[in-house]
């Protein structure tokens, strides 16, 4: 059966054209032209701690340390996180106190808790760390900057004098992010150059003064603005990946439905099947566009920093971090949903599913916890809101709370199920559910003498506003993703029909939110539902081929239930039989353990 392509009945059904579809979804032709060379040269190209070196250090700082980190003559490590702080930044508490005789800083770990702790490529590989630590001169905090430390001998790379450290140990599952040596890391007392402290924000003379910077204190967290855009876009390779292994599996898979001889029904055709799987085929799609929109919107901060106009860093702070929650939430949980669909086969480590959600699962924890990031959003609307009494007109993806009140009227005049494919109709919706959630909270927060207490007592309604907000945006640049030109038969049906599911189904998911803040009736929720469930029955012959459109080699996708040829079971078998349990009959330890309990005497003759 080698070569025979068992989906290409699935294929031929497609109401679009592929080749279009493969090069939307890279973002572009070139991008398309690339990622394909690419992926087939399987290219691994590890990149740690660069982008901070670019963000935080001087010049001529990046002359010193950019060529040797580019030529990887040194390997550095983005050293943040300790054993007693990660979310709370500015709680770390190694220090680096300036010593004015010596012009150097001294790098000390004072607890046990000031350990470094997590990061990747320190516990065995690293030879520099970019470790942040509290800035002490003459007794004073400064609070928590960057600097650069050598850990390891180039020469024969044993720790230098000062330094300890391990890998932390085992992580979850025995997946592949076992391969990435997390280490810690205690300094006794180590010293460096005063020119090691990473100092395009701010300076320390030789005297020993501290030139506190013109520009925000909050480029120092340049660098996880940075890492969270591209978490987001790297959900979107997660997510697709598994969608694609159980979507190309589910049209494979048969149970029941059979008569008198006729095949059994393919387990895509059912609509449990397509309730769950068609969502995260759309969402795959949604959070592709909006990482595309967020890399630009970064690009573009870029662009502003260069001309120190700060203006849209508090913005991006709440994108990037809001849609990094987000996305990795929804990319975690459905590469889980995936497993589940492909049945008992998806949780053989063949199927590819198990090792994809151990590696992954830790995106909702590693560059900010998904939580800690949503009330940070939380925050920027409750300051955007608290800002619209002052007459401040808010941009961007937060200019509809500049009509709130024109919000808090609104009542969706949805009348059939056909309504809400109007792109206007869910958009309002979604709006009028974002604004009046946040709106509340702001409210209730006002009742609060002190607004930390308040913000303690709301943080789980001020969660759910965030998580309205950030869905707003991914709902928002699907549809603007649409009003551009996109060539090609049917591939912008096909990209309206997932966009109309994505909106819907998180309608229908969270339509708790939409009725308890009465943008919607019970009855225009029940017609959206069963919108998306004739939206569902479109989808379906199409699903192999927008799964294909990902472009993904077996290779990258690694597992048995997503060949391309969909010819799952014969290699199934196969591949069971790599297993070295295989290699002999009788297990090693049977001799040992299990015969002599079978030799064991029978007791008047019975078991
Ligand atoms: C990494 C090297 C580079 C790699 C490059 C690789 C390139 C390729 C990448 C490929 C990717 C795919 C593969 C993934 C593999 C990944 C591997 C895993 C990597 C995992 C690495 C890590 O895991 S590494 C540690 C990250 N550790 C956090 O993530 C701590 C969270 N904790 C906080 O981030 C803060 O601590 C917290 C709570 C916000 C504030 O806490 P806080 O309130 O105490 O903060 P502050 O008082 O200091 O500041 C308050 C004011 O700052 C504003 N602000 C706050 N943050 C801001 C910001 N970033 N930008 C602007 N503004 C910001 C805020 O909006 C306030 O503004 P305002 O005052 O105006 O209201
Ligand atoms: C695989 C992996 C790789 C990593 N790589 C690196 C690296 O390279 N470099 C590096 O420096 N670090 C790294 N880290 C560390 C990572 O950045 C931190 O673990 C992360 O920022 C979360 O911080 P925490 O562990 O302190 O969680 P905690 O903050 O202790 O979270 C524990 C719980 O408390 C809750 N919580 C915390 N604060 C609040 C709050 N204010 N309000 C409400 N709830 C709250 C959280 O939601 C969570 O449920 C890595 C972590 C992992 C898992």
């Amino acid at each position: 059966m080698e070569g025979v392509d068992h989906l290409a009945h699935e294929r031929n059904k497609a109401q679009f054209d592929v080749a279009v579809m493969k090069a939307v979804w890279a973002g572009s032709r070139d991008a398309y032209e690339l990622f394909h060379r690419f992926s087939r040269l399987v290219a691994n190209d590890p990149e740690m701690f660069i982008p901070a070196i670019k963000a935080q250090a001087t010049e001529e700082q990046q002359k010193q340390w950019l060529p040797l980190a580019n030529k990887m003559k040194i390997i550095g490590s983005y050293t943040q996180t300790e054993l007693g702080h990660g979310s709370n930044v500015r709680g770390l508490e190694t220090t680096a106190t300036f010593d004015p005789k010596t012009d150097e800083f001294v790098l000390n770990s004072p607890t046990l808790t000031a350990t470094k702790w997590w990061p990747g490529g320190l516990g065995k590989i690293a030879t520099h760390a970019l470790a942040h630590a509290r800035l002490i001169i003459d007794d004073k905090d400064y609070g928590v900057h960057g600097f650069l430390v050598q850990l390891r001998s180039l020469d024969d790379h044993l720790t230098l004098p000062g330094i300890t450290i391990g890998d932390i140990g085992m992580k979850y599952g025995s997946g592949a992010y076992n391969t990435m040596d997390n280490g810690s890391l205690i300094f006794d007392h180590v010293r460096i150059p005063r020119n090691q402290m990473l100092m395009r924000l701010s300076q320390v003379t030789r005297e020993g003064k501290y030139v506190p910077s013109n520009v925000p204190r909050q480029l120092s967290y340049g660098t996880m603005v940075y890492v969270r855009q591209k978490i987001v876009f790297d959900a979107s390779i997660a997510l697709s990946r598994a969608v694609c292994i159980s979507t190309r599996y589910s049209a494979v898979r048969r149970q029941f439905g059979s008569h008198n001889g006729s095949p059994e029904t393919q387990v895509i055709d059912y609509k449990t099947q397509q309730a769950r799987l068609f969502p995260l085929l759309a969402s795959a799609y949604a959070i592709r566009f909006v990482s595309e929109w967020l890399n630009s919107f970064y690009k573009d901060l870029l662009q502003r920093l260069e001309a120190k106009d700060f203006s849209t860093l508090p913005e991006a702070h709440a994108c990037t971090a809001g849609l990094k929650s987000i996305t990795t939430s929804v990319a975690a949980d459905g590469i889980e949903e995936c497993r589940k669909l492909c049945g008992g086969h998806g949780y053989l480590t063949s199927s590819g599913l198990p090792e994809l959600s151990a590696v992954y699962i830790p995106a909702c924890t590693y560059e900010g916890d998904n939580v800690v990031m949503l009330l940070q959003v939380a925050r920027y609307l409750m300051k955007t809101i608290s800002q619209l009494k002052s007459g401040n007109k808010p941009v961007g993806t937060t200019a509809y709370l500049g009509r709130a009140e024109q919000l808090m009227q609104y009542h969706s005049d949805v009348l059939r199920a056909e309504d809400w494919l109007k792109p206007n109709v869910v958009v309002e919706a979604f709006e009028a559910r974002a604004a009046r959630m946040s709106m509340a909270c702001a409210q209730n927060l006002s009742k609060f003498n002190n607004p930390e207490d308040g913000f303690q007592e709301l943080s789980a309604d001020l969660v759910e506003a965030a998580t309205a907000h950030c869905q707003l945006i991914i709902v928002s640049k699907f549809i603007e993703k649409l009003q551009q030109d996109i060539p090609g038969k049917g591939v912008k049906e096909q990209l309206g029909v997932l966009r109309s599911i994505y909106a819907l189904f998180l309608l229908h998911k969270h339509i708790g939110d939409f009725l308890s803040t009465d943008c919607i009736t019970p009855k225009q929720g029940y017609l959206a539902n069963e919108q998306l469930r004739s939206l569902y029955s479109q989808v379906r012959p199409n699903a192999i081929a927008l799964v294909d459109a990902f472009n993904y080699t077996d290779h990258f996708l690694s597992s048995v239930l997503g060949r391309y040829d969909g010819n799952v079971y014969p290699k199934l078998y196969e591949e069971a039989w790599k297993d070295p349990l295989n290699d002999t009959s009788i297990p090693d330890g049977f001799h040992e353990y299990v015969q002599p309990m079978l030799k064991q005497p029978l007791h008047h003759g019975r078991l």
